[in-house]
């Protein structure tokens, strides 16, 4: 390999955009090794929502590409309390490999380096329940479509005690200025691990809750925002730690307090330019927009168990929480699972559309997956955009209010999603069947629990 990709070449080692060309691994190695790194961890993201990781010695950084670094087949189902959820097909025999996409390597904190891995077989060859290879094969259908899509995410996430357990409350303000400036050192370590890592932060805040940041990462190609939101959570777990805290992206931290939303914006465009803006339909939606906000507002009851399946989402997902509960979309409304965002000057990225539902348990890769399939199998029907809900869809009547509202119990989400062809056909079927046993496994462990104890149990399973 003698091509060299920028980025892994020079003295500096970060993620570079859409992937394109060979890395010479030999080169990279050595600038890793000058910046101190020893151990290289490959990440992948199970169907629970836990990214997991194995290392090997930066000597070893071509086997990480070449070779791989062996798994089991029962990686894809371990659970949030670390049960297995064996299913037919991912049990304890046989042998899968972790191979790590190189021109992602990035030094994550002193002598380790990280890169996001895909799960192949031993050969090379695809394992259909890699959730990553399957977001990669899903950006590929939109490109053969003739559509380009772009995603940014935006990650909340409760700072606890290093145990989990819930810092002190007594000076927390909603958005508060002195919120902000009380953690400021952790806020500017994020900023800066961010800016070394070569990572696109849009905002960093307090969100409304108690303790409750916000992370925004700017829009990019859905194989690459998923990897930076590994990456991101990685980051973030680490500058916390420095400073003594604790980071949980779970759901719902604690009942009763906020939830944590993983939202995901959505642009799309063809070789016209972008289909959520300069039509003549609705909000100047094109056609192919138009039919792009129908597909995933008709296909998001299918997939909240990928996007929200967890015991805790349905406390989140509720009316007044700003989680988009309802299946419906409007232009700027928040409550509303599809928020449309329209292209104005206050919105340099150009109109998009946010997927609310999303949280902090869904894997990034999925969640993508699905958002971008969702998009185009309403492009590929043609179906018609339902009418917009241009206020908090609690104040609609009785029967339309049940007609949009999404599944309140995760019981009902994961049957409808095992009885969705749509999901299948997105995500496929070692995905759905993975997925459904780790949310099922959870159901049957942590369903009758006191909220209190289930919310302990993951509370910081979803931070790195
Ligand atoms: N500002 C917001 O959009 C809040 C979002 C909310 N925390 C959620 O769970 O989705």
């Amino acid at each position: 390999m003698t091509q060299v990709e920028p980025g892994v070449s020079g003295a500096d080692v970060r993620p570079t955009g859409a992937v394109a060309g060979s890395v010479d691994l030999a080169a990279a190695g050595a600038v890793l090794a000058d910046r101190g790194v020893r151990i290289v961890l490959g990440t992948a993201v199970d169907m629970s929502g836990v990214t997991r990781a194995k290392g090997v010695p930066i000597d070893r950084l071509e086997a990480f590409v070449d070779n791989g670094m062996g798994a089991s087949p029962s990686w894809n189902v371990f659970c949030v309390d670390f049960g297995i959820a064996f299913t037919p097909d991912l049990g304890v025999t046989g042998d899968l490999r972790l191979r790590i996409d190189p021109t992602r390597l990035t030094v994550v904190d002193a002598g380790v380096a990280w890169a996001p891995a895909s799960i192949t077989q031993q050969d090379g060859g695809v394992f259909t329940g890699c959730a990553r290879t399957r977001l990669a094969h899903v950006v590929d259908r939109a490109r053969v479509a003739g559509l380009r899509p772009l995603t940014g995410a935006e990650l909340e996430f409760v700072l606890v005690q290093p145990d989990g357990s819930a810092r002190s409350r007594g000076a927390w303000q909603g958005y508060g200025v002195r919120t902000a400036l009380d953690v400021a050192p952790f806020l500017t370590d994020v900023q800066a691990r961010f800016a070394d890592a070569g990572l696109p932060l849009e905002q960093v805040h307090a969100e409304y809750g108690a303790d409750q940041f916000e992370v925004s990462i700017a829009p990019a190609d859905p194989l690459l925002t998923a990897d930076r939101t590994v990456l991101a959570r990685i980051l973030v777990g680490r500058a916390a730690a420095r400073h003594g805290l604790g980071v949980s992206f779970s759901p719902q931290p604690f009942p009763g307090g906020a939830g944590n939303g993983a939202h995901l914006h959505l642009s799309l465009a063809d070789a016209a330019g972008p289909v959520f803006s300069g039509g003549t339909g609705p909000h100047r939606m094109t056609p192919k927009g138009a039919a792009a906000v129908a597909g995933i507002v008709a296909g998001l009851p299918d997939l909240q168990g990928v996007l929200a399946g967890s015991v805790l989402s349905p406390l989140r997902l509720k009316p007044g929480n700003w989680a988009g509960a309802f299946a419906c979309w409007g232009l700027e409304n928040r409550e509303a699972a599809v928020r449309f965002i329209g292209a104005t000057a206050g919105n340099p990225h150009g109109a998009n559309v946010e997927l609310k539902a999303i949280d902090g348990s869904a894997n990034p890769y999925l969640a993508g997956a699905a958002l971008v399939g969702l998009a185009l199998d309403g492009i590929d029907r043609d179906l018609p955009l339902p009418p917009e809900v241009p206020v908090d869809p609690v104040t609609l009547p009785e029967a339309d209010r049940e007609r949009l509202a999404l599944a309140g119990s995760q019981t009902e989400a994961l049957d409808a999603l095992d009885a969705s062809s749509l999901a299948r056909h997105i995500l496929g079927d070692a995905i759905v069947d993975g997925t459904l046993a780790v949310r099922r496994y959870e159901h049957a462990t942590y369903g009758d629990a006191d909220p209190e104890a289930a919310a302990a149990a993951y509370r910081l399973v979803f931070s790195c």
